[in-house]
């Protein structure tokens, strides 16, 4: 069997990333693309370089032209522009539109049936544009922001408890900012529901506020310390672990953006929202219970995704 075509549209922080994690982990061969000349090629052969050290039997290539990225099996796309220090993912809202549009167009064109997976902000409406855009299927097309900020949450809970990551599964919904909604009922560690944590004492409900607060505002708290850009390393293993959900048929149940239609009671949008991730792409949401707390908080979320895709029309006609 030929091996897998792994593009990568955007070869900044996170594409340089996934590059490097998808040869390690000889997901298949990788196309690196990006606007500006030289850097895809130049990280294309630096990690090439770095193959046979560690035995990847893979091909890296750089490119500036959406040709190279022809039948591609999975496109991650991170290009675009990322925030700074004093800024919201919503102001990047204009510049990446227009960034959306082109690669849409170029996935469109080249590779009409790869599974794509959005990584780019303000997450919900891009991976919505990105949709629009090139016309693919919606189980074909994902936004990557749950399996990071459910990371985060399991991370700080592994902090707190002292319990290992591999006994902690967190979960959060709704839109990729400030007012996602960790689950706090849905989330065990050691199979015991946050809840039940704090009536057995092993943190206080204060501490357990706090981590909610902390992971709602976790990709803040790395732009803040690191002033040029944003996370990397945790977004590029994020989408990853849904490649290869996809590409190896896994059957992975992961938070992810994707298209509800009836879900949730939404009428056709992207929203973060478990899902069986496989061969099919997203191939069925998963809808928890929510109580009346839960669920006036995933409304309020959805309704500042609702917005976002509302400015996304204004801005570009072609959308409405
Ligand atoms: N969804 C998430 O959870 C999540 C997490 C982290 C970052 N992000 C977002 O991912 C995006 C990328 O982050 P990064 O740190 O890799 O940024 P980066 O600036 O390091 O890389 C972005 C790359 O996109 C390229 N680019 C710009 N316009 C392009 C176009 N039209 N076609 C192709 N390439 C183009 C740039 O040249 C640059 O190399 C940002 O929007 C950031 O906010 C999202
Ligand atoms: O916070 C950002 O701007 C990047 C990303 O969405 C993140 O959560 O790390």
């Amino acid at each position: 069997m030929a091996r897998k075509k792994i593009a990568l549209i955007g070869s900044g922080m996170i594409g340089g990333t996934l590059a490097h994690i998808a040869a390690r982990e000889e997901l298949g061969d990788v196309v690196l693309f990006d606007i500006a000349e030289g850097l895809p090629q130049g990280k294309a052969l630096d990690l090439a370089e770095s193959t046979p050290v560690y035995n990847a039997s893979v091909s890296l290539k750089g490119a500036n032209d959406y040709a190279d990225i022809k039948g591609a099996d999975v496109c991650i796309v991170t290009a675009g522009v990322a925030r700074k220090p004093g800024m919201s993912r919503d102001d990047l809202l204009g510049i990446n539109l227009k960034v959306m549009k082109a690669v849409g167009e170029g996935l469109k064109a080249n590779c009409p049936d790869a599974f794509v997976i959005c990584i780019t902000n303000p997450l919900d409406a891009m991976v919505w544009a990105l949709q629009q855009f090139s016309g693919f299927k919606t189980n074909k097309v994902v936004g990557m922001a749950g399996v990071l900020d459910s990371s985060r949450f399991a991370y700080f809970l592994s902090e707190k408890t002292g319990v290992s990551v591999a006994d902690i599964h967190a979960w959060t919904l709704a839109g990729h900012g400030d007012d996602m909604v960790p689950m706090v009922r849905h989330s065990t560690v050691g199979g015991l529901p946050l809840p039940e944590l704090v009536k057995q004492g092993w943190m206080t409900q204060a501490d357990l506020d706090g981590i909610v607060d902390r992971t709602r505002k976790g990709g803040g708290e790395i732009v803040a310390l690191l002033k040029t850009g944003s996370a990397y390393y945790a977004p590029a293993e994020s989408a990853i672990s849904m490649a290869k959900a996809y590409l190896n048929d896994q059957k992975r149940v992961l938070p992810v953006a994707a298209w509800c239609q009836g879900e949730y009671g939404l009428d056709g949008m992207y929203v973060g929202v478990p899902a069986v991730l496989g061969a099919g792409g997203a191939e069925k949401v998963v809808e928890f219970d929510l109580n009346d707390a839960e669920r006036a908080m995933f409304a309020k979320s959805v309704t500042s995704v609702q917005g976002l895709i509302a400015a996304c029309k204004e801005i570009d006609g072609s959308l409405a």
